[in-house]
């Protein structure tokens, strides 16, 4: 399938996403969400697919949302059609996510990086929450997912200032996981997402999703979820073979049930 707005390839059982307006330094339009939200439903849907990373150019992970398609909307426009609310579904893939980011990785870009499990980072990229230049905030999700990742302090200077961090900065304050030279951003982004893809898909996806619920509850209520996801796990097939590869010193053979 063809997409405008995006390069969409499968390498081994990883699936690459790479955002490819260049012209607008990959602002993230309605067209592209609806590409993305497309692509990420069938990578769900494929068995074969473990993971998926998510990238941009040597420029820009993303700029942002698209300023000029933002420009004309009023307030009822943007409540009535729910403006941003479909990077929701994005967010909500159930398959762990890498983001890959190069350079500017700005409102919805930083957004868009935040949705996704865990960032990789080359050197040269920079983040930020710049909006508040705009005379708007952050809609898809940046004044709390930031907050979580970075803290109050943090999260205020950049949302308040709209100013940009770097790499340094952003590993630093817990917002980036890795810092890599840019020639070896998506080796190490697909190196990634490829061991991931070689583990029990239900261990992974419940992995994620027990991590997930730190950001949204409660210690006690966590660590419930946490034990029941954990539980649920010893009635896979999956959990026998690691388990008995383990003991019988051979690498396990996951067959995702
Ligand atoms: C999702 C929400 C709700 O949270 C909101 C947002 O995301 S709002 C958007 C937040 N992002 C920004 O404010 C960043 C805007 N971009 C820039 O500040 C600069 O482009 C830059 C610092 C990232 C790079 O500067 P420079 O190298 O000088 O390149 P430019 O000439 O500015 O840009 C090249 C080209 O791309 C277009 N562009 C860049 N960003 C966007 C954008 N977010 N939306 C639409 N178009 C964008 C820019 O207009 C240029 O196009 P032309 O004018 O040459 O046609």
């Amino acid at each position: 399938m063809a997409y405008e707005t995006l390069l969409v390839e499968t390498r081994g059982r990883v699936g690459l996403v790479t955002l490819n307006r260049p012209q607008a330094l990959n602002a993230l339009n309605r067209q592209l969400l609806e590409e993305l939200q497309g692509v990420l439903a069938g990578f769900q849907a494929d068995a074969g697919i473990g993971a998926i990373v998510i990238t941009g150019s040597e420029k820009a992970f993303a700029a942002g949302a698209d300023i000029k398609e933002m420009q004309p909307y009023g307030f009822a426009a943007a409540v009535t059609e729910d403006l941003a609310a479909g990077w929701d579904a994005v967010a909500a893939c159930r398959k762990p996510m890498i983001a890959a980011v190069s350079g500017f990785a700005l409102g919805g870009g930083c957004e868009l990086a935040m949705m996704c499990d865990f960032i990789i980072a080359s050197e040269t990229a920079k983040f930020g929450q710049p909006e508040i230049t705009l005379g708007i905030i952050p809609g898809m999700g940046g004044t709390q997912r930031l907050t979580r990742a970075v803290g109050k302090a943090k999260a205020m200077d950049l949302v308040l200032t709209g100013r940009m961090m770097d790499a340094a900065e952003a590993e630093r304050c817990g917002l980036v996981a890795r810092v890599v030279a840019p020639e070896r951003l998506l080796e190490e982004a697909l190196a990634a997402a490829e061991k991931i893809a070689g583990f029990s898909l239900p261990a992974v996806m419940m992995a994620k999703e027990a991590v997930s619920r730190a950001q949204e509850t409660v210690l006690s209520e966590g660590m419930r979820a946490e034990r029941r996801l954990f539980h649920a796990l010893f009635a896979t097939e999956d959990q026998k073979e690691g388990m008995a590869a383990f003991i019988e010193k051979r690498k396990p053979t996951f067959a995702n049930r």
